[in-house]
């Protein structure tokens, strides 16, 4: 095993951690580290994917940290208008920089611009999020070649444009209109109503100088839903809006405060006829529409954000338990004994069950984003090939997860704070920021309970298919197979059985599914139309999907340990994690357990015990656990979750820079304060 620091000094002594060498640790936090059962490097490879994959990213971490032209003051203490600046300033440096650097993979660039970004939004961050993968997946062959070169290089800037000010959700809903004209050849953008403005697509405000803009098009006077096109907004010259074009900052929002998500209006706007992203459907320079081959090809886009937010939300959730777990270990508080030094936060019961649920989600949302991001890579290669067969389940699997991880890491990023009391609220936690710019994931990109609406939608259908004896795809194979009885566990170790554990999910997301399903059956038997009955079976239809999601990650969580390659110590803590993460969870479901019969209260109550025997084993090496995520300081942005456990010392200089501190006396003094206390009313 690889030592990471000998017992005394509290120095490391190998450099397989990236952390600089700290001039002294807070001792302990270095009793934890000492403690650990497992080395944390081992699991950060596997994390990674592998002790190269570990030393790139450090690597590309390390190009964008040790660069003095991406140093700045800590935005904190900026303003908006300074941020935006900022992030748009940097958002150059880090173009040029990967062109420097020869970053040329995609997984290297991301790497980097999350180092460079730290904890603020990326200023080109819709550019490269949305406008050029809508691009890459709308564009016919020709249309690649010319817009992909201009995005690449950054001769156009982009944004993705759905939503309107008065239509997020609801798509094919979108009032814009494209209204093809067969005598010069032109689309015509129009935006008939206020509630049709473009409102909230990112780097729209002020940035962009394109987009791709979701409009309903109209040909030979009929209509044919909702299509991309691309548009320019602003001149390439001066990046004034062009004639025609209405754009604008839309306000200052909970976070994303270096972001200028924006509004636009069109006033009858000409566009080429190949403006209109043609590769699934087509119109001809006569305005004979050609239809695509899936109905549904143009939120492509949408479903590979989708994808790329489970992994986003694990990330985030990672950083939180890290900056908790690290700072619960060096917090004291509240003597027990008279004389004897006040215990570790991380020594309290209740501390530890705010923290290692979101400890272990943040490792299973980690391992479910390996999965799903595999899953959309194949189904994306079957569609190239022209079979579309998969993406139903690919949108029904990557709707649900987002929703259901984005849930849990919002809710989680927040438990975080608390658990860190009152300095948890100090944006030198980091927590401010890290929320805030969490928190609208479980709006964007389709609104959470909408989203496990749509994987309910699917359940329901594959209910049916099952019901008919018919064949399903892998991930809801479960729901053709028969209820298997009761819990079958008749002990403490019966319950830590992964194949049980993974068992009794399985059961709970099938019957609450059929459930569902029945519930549709007997509201459509009663004579009510379908919209009625699923708004009728709403609590059903979210409890089912939310129950099949968790099934699928407690599912690919023990899947992962069990074809996985690792040592025995990280594979003993990790089992602990998931038996943790499951058990937690039926504790936290009970009812849905109880409610059939398949648990009984003796059962529960040896889950109950379980949970709180696994908190020792996750206790003794949590902090190692939150050591393996491998942020770096730079990367982390929190006072309170330094690598080297000195919180007080950098709380204190982190204050001294706030902008209030710059005079001894400020101004308001002799503006205000000073006239009032030497008043004659005022005086005593
Ligand atoms: C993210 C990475 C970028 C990082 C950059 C930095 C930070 C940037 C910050 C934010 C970026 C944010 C961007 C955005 O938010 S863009 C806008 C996103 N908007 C949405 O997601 C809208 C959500 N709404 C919808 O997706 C749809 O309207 C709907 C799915 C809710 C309903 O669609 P509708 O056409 O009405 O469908 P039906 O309900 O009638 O269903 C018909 C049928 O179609 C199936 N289906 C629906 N969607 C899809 C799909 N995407 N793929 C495949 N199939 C789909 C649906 O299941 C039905 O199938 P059926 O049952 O077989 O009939
Ligand atoms: C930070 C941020 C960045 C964004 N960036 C972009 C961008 O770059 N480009 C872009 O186009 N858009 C962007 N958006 C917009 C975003 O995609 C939408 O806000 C999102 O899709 C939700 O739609 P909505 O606002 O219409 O919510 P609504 O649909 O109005 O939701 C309001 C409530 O109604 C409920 N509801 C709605 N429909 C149903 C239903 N059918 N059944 C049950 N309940 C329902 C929801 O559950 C929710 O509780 C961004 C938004 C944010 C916050």
């Amino acid at each position: 095993m690889i030592v990471l620091f000998n017992c005394t000094c509290a120095v490391p002594t190998t450099m397989d951690s990236f952390h600089p060498v700290p001039v002294k640790v807070n001792p302990d936090l270095q009793k934890e580290r000492d403690a650990a059962l497992f080395n944390p490097v081992e699991l950060t490879y596997l994390k990674d994917g592998g002790k190269d994959k570990t030393e790139r990213r450090r690597r590309c971490e390390l190009l964008a940290i040790n660069d003095p032209d991406l140093q700045h003051k800590d935005i904190s203490f900026m303003a908006r208008n300074e941020r935006y600046s900022n992030a748009v300033r940097k958002a150059v440096i880090i173009a040029r920089k990967i062109k420097e650097h020869r970053l040329t993979n995609m997984e290297e660039k991301q790497l980097y611009i999350s180092a460079a970004t730290q904890y603020d939004t990326y200023g080109f961050g819709l550019h490269y999020g949305m406008f050029l993968p809508a691009l890459s997946a709308q564009c016919d062959e020709e249309q690649r070649n010319y817009w992909l070169p201009l995005a690449e290089n950054l001769k156009i800037l982009g944004t993705y444009a759905q939503t309107e000010l008065g239509h997020g959700t609801f798509i094919r809903g979108l009032e814009t209109t494209a209204i093809y004209d067969p005598k010069t050849e032109e689309f015509v953008l129009h935006t008939p109503t206020l509630s049709a403005l473009k409102w909230w697509p990112g780097n729209m405000g002020k940035t962009a100088t394109h987009a791709v803009v979701l409009a309903q098009l109209y040909t030979n006077g009929k209509s044919y839903g909702l299509h991309p096109f691309i548009v320019q907004l602003r001149s390439l010259e001066n990046h004034q809006p062009l004639p025609g074009i209405t754009l604008g900052d839309i306000g200052p929002k909970l976070g994303f405060h270096s972001f200028d998500n924006g509004f636009l209006g069109f006033d009858h706007v000409r566009i080429p006829r190949r403006n209109m992203l043609m590769k699934y459907s087509q119109v001809s320079p006569d305005g004979f529409y050609i239809k695509p081959i899936h109905a549904k090809l143009t939120y492509s886009t949408m479903v590979e954000a989708r994808v790329t937010l489970v992994s986003d939300i694990a990330y985030s959730l990672s950083q939180a338990v890290t900056i908790a777990v690290r700072y619960s270990a060096v917090r004291r508080q509240t003597e027990q004994i008279k004389g004897v030094k006040e215990p570790q936060i991380l020594d309290y019961r209740t501390q530890q069950l705010k923290l290692f649920p979101y400890l272990a989600a943040a490792y299973a949302f980690t391992f479910t984003s390996f999965v799903i991001t595999g899953r959309y890579i194949e189904v994306q290669n079957e569609m190239n090939d022209g079979n579309m067969e998969s993406l139903s389940e690919l949108h029904a699997l990557s709707a649900g997860l987002k929703a259901f991880t984005s849930y849990v890491g919002n809710e989680g990023i927040e438990v975080c704070r608390l658990s860190c009391g009152g300095h948890g609220y100090s944006q030198a936690s980091g927590f401010p920021e890290l929320y805030t710019l969490t928190a609208p994931i479980s709006t964007f990109e389709g609104e959470n309970t909408v989203m496990l609406l749509q994987t309910a939608r699917y359940l329901m259908k594959c209910a049916t298919t099952a019901k008919r004896g018919l064949e399903l795809p892998r991930f809801v194979l479960y729901l053709s197979q028969r209820q298997k009885g009761q819990c079958p566990a008749r002990n403490e170790s019966d319950l830590l059985d992964h194949g049980l554990l993974s068992d009794a999910f399985e059961h709970r997301a099938r019957r609450l599914v059929i459930e569902a399903a029945q519930k549709m059956q007997s509201n459509i038997g009663k004579g009510n139309p379908q919209h009625v009955a699923w708004n009728n079976c709403h609590m059903y239809l979210l409890k089912a999907a939310s129950a099949h999601c968790h099934f699928y990650v407690v599912q690919t969580f023990v899947k992962y340990i069990n074809d996985t390659e690792m040592s025995d110590a990280v594979r003993d803590i990790l089992t602990s994690l998931c038996q943790f993460y499951a058990l937690h969870g039926i504790w936290q479901n009970a009812g849905d357990f109880l409610q059939d019969g398949y648990m009984n209260g003796n059962q529960l109550d040896m889950v109950q015990s379980l949970v709180g025997k696994l908190l020792d084993k996750i206790r003794i090496n949590a902090v190692a656990l939150v050591d393996a995520f491998d942020f770096r300081d730079e990367i982390l942005c929190s006072k309170l979750g330094k690598y080297d456990g000195n919180v007080y010392e950098a709380m204190y200089e982190w204050a001294k820079n706030s902008p209030l501190n710059k005079t001894e006396v400020h101004d308001s003094y002799n503006k205000y304060l000073r006239p009032l206390m030497q008043s004659s009313k005022a005086k005593l």
